[in-house]
């Protein structure tokens, strides 16, 4: 995985044992399967087929009741109080609070600048915009220390899970349970404010999730809030991060493409006067820009495939996999079958003109079925609102070499440190 062979070593399996292969991955029984039918197969099978499970380093950091580890009602109950929020129609709202939250991001630590290294500075902006959005946490001390607290969790997320002293997991734990102190104090303060005003619409994830489900079935405890909202931290930071990451390397790389959404970028830009936020309007027209997003996420897909596990002896494409192997998926494949995607290592955005053109299953980079990743379209908004105002201020060539690793997210080679040159066209405000 770290020196980028996973895609390559995938394939090479494919090609010696076939289409579905047995194999020992972190010392547990697999089976390995890819292509359209077997992510079908994994995304859309129930819990009494096919069980969601992460590593037991994830549960202890995350929590028992994160989604990740709920099933069936459950799993139904938490993501139905998560998703209101995250809908198209309440992220509406929050445009300029984005935008506002990129140009600081910007003010900071690009603005004067010659060099920057992109993927540390993503992961900042996306952890900003998380904090404000999702969990009205004003910037200061105690966002500071959150940061912190969830760099070491999610390094600790993919270590072995020894409770020795000094080692990566066991900080990961400590940072854990710094996280879930401070997460608690918002929590009751959320609570205290809905309480003075119970009218209002909530303003943020918590308080959406602490005024849901007045029907006993519908109701999701403090536990699951504090779980959950750790979960959406890391699934939502980390993943967005790289995938802008990865389309500032591409616009680097690929000048047509780059020229394409500059001109579409900057015919909004123009549309504006100084200072003027992006709107929802704006983002429903940056069309290529979101073609390009796609495409990047098909050839660098920031989750390189993920697990279940079968809950009872399965039978798939006349093979049986028996109860408690875990399965494991990989987009790879998929993204780069040619039958699917002709010429799939062309950089082409235009695949995606006619949506209806790809055919179920067939991209995945956000999954697919009940457990489809429910912050796709927040990932949208805050890519769109990032770019615009990367192409419309800056040119940028990059310093370091091409190559990146995974680990396990794809990380281009020093963070993709770039030369930087502020556009004087534009007016900045
Ligand atoms: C480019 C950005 C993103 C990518 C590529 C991505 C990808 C994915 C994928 C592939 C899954 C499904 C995993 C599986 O079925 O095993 C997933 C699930 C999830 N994602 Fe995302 N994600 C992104 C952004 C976000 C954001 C911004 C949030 C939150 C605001 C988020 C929250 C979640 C959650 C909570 C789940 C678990 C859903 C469930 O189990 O029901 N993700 N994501």
């Amino acid at each position: 995985m770290k020196a980028n062979t996973a895609d390559a070593w995938v394939q090479a399996r494919v090609q010696k044992y076939g289409p579905v292969s047995k194999l020992s991955l972190f010392g547990n029984p697999t089976v390995l399967i890819h292509g359209p039918a077997a992510n079908k197969f994994v995304f859309s099978g129930d819990s009494s087929t096919v069980a969601n499970q992460q590593t037991k380093s994830v549960k202890m950091i995350l929590g028992d009741r994160n989604l990740l580890e709920l099933s069936g009602e459950d799993h139904k109950r938490v993501r139905n109080a998560l998703v209101p929020f995250l809908k198209p129609e309440s992220l509406k709202q929050y445009v300029e609070k984005m935008d506002w939250e990129v140009r600081e991001h910007l003010k900071t630590h690009w603005i004067g600048k010659q060099k920057v290294q992109v993927l540390p500075l993503m992961k900042n902006l996306t952890f900003n915009i998380i904090c404000t959005l999702l969990f009205g946490i004003e910037r200061g001390i105690r966002r500071d220390d959150l940061i912190k607290c969830f760099q070491h969790m999610i390094r600790g997320m993919w270590s072995i899970p020894v409770k020795l002293p000094f080692t990566t997991f066991s900080r990961a734990i400590r940072a854990r349970w710094k996280a879930e102190k401070i997460l608690k104090e918002v929590i009751e303060e959320k609570r205290a404010e809905i309480g003075q005003n119970s009218n209002s619409n909530p303003r943020d994830l918590i308080s959406s999730l602490l005024s849901s489900g007045s029907r006993e079935d519908e109701a999701i405890t403090e536990e699951e809030i504090l779980h959950n909202s750790m979960l959406v931290m890391v699934a939502g930071h980390d993943t967005s991060s790289v995938l802008i990451t990865f389309i500032v390397r591409l616009l680097a790389n690929e000048p047509a493409v780059y020229s394409a959404v500059l001109q579409e970028q900057e015919e909004i830009a123009k549309s504006k006067a100084p200072g003027e936020v992006l709107t929802w309007e704006d983002l429903t027209t940056m069309k290529y820009t979101w073609r390009v997003a796609l495409e990047t996420m098909r050839v660098f897909p920031p989750l390189f495939g993920g697990f279940r596990t079968a809950v009872r002896d399965i039978e798939y494409d006349g093979y049986l996999i028996p109860k408690g192997w875990q399965i494991f998926w990989v987009s790879s494949m998929t993204h780069m079958d040619e039958s699917i995607f002709p010429e799939p290592s062309k950089f082409n955005p235009d695949r995606y003109e006619n949506q209806l053109s790809v055919p179920p299953y067939c991209f995945v980079g956000f999954g697919g079925g009940p457990r489809i990743c429910p912050g796709n379209e927040f990932a949208r908004i805050e890519t769109l609102v990032t770019i615009h105002y990367l192409v419309t201020r800056f040119s940028w060539k990059m310093c370091s070499d091409n190559s990146f690793s995974r680990n396990p997210m794809p990380s281009p080679s020093q963070g993709l440190e770039v030369q930087i040159t502020q556009n004087k066209t534009i007016v900045t405000a």
